[in-house]
């Protein structure tokens, strides 16, 4: 059964090599087995694989999706898309254009990031499945994190949007997750909460 798009974005786990100081494919396993709703393969950054490399993991990673029936979206890498026969595409305002992206996948989930007003007043939000908007809290995991935008600017796209699909990002874990949904997210993006975690089934439980 498919789930509505707010529905996968509950639990939304982004995970590349870089991440992990475990095998990302046993971390996907675990974390897929608990109750994720949705993953991005984000492989980009200091010490991430490129090339081959990149694409045998992402079709391992693909594969546990599969397995699990959760959507599997592509950040960044376009090509990546058809190449993993991937659900969806996340991009920032710095990536391809989302008018650009819709034309070329018009049946794929694409997201797209916005952290201030501007970025909202230049994006075609129309076009867009859903918003990643962050960093709401503090984020060691992106040394290029832009400044932090607090719970305030969930409260402030819902009272904009009210119904268009929104997933925070940037520093959640399971200490905090639930403001941000009481914020009006629908639903929590994390990285290391789930790559770090000492018990990711227990964390995957706690977001
Ligand atoms: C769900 C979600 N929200 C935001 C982002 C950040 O995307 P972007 O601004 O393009 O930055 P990079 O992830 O590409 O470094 C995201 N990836 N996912
Ligand atoms: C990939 C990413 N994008 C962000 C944004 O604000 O757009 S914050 C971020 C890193 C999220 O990692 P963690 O859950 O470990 O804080
Ligand atoms: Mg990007």
């Amino acid at each position: 059964m498919t789930l509505a798009i707010t529905e996968t974005l509950r639990k939304y786990f982004i995970m590349g090599s870089q991440n992990c100081d475990r095998d990302p494919i046993e971390i996907l396993k675990v974390a897929a087995a608990a109750g994720i709703t949705a993953f991005q393969f984000r492989e980009k950054g200091e010490g991430s694989l490129t090339g081959n490399k990149k694409l045998e993991l992402g079709k391992h990673l693909r594969e546990i999706c599969c397995e699990h029936n959760i959507p599997f979206i592509v950040n960044d890498d376009i090509e990546l898309v058809d190449l993993l026969e991937a659900d969806g595409v996340h991009v920032g305002q710095d990536d391809q254009s989302v008018k650009y992206l819709r034309k070329l996948f018009p049946n794929k989930i694409i997201g797209l990031s916005v952290s201030n007003a501007s970025e909202v007043a230049k994006s075609p939000i129309s076009l867009v499945d859903y918003i990643g908007a962050g960093p709401i809290f503090d984020t060691g995991t992106k040394p290029d994190a832009k400044t932090v935008v607090g719970l305030e600017w969930i409260i402030a796209l819902r009272e904009q949007f009210p119904k268009l699909p929104i997933v925070g990002i940037g520093g959640i874990s399971p200490k905090n997750a639930a403001t941000v949904i009481d914020a009006g997210a629908d639903g929590v993006s994390v990285i290391s909460a789930i790559t770090k975690a000492e018990n990711i089934k227990q964390a995957v439980y706690s977001i």
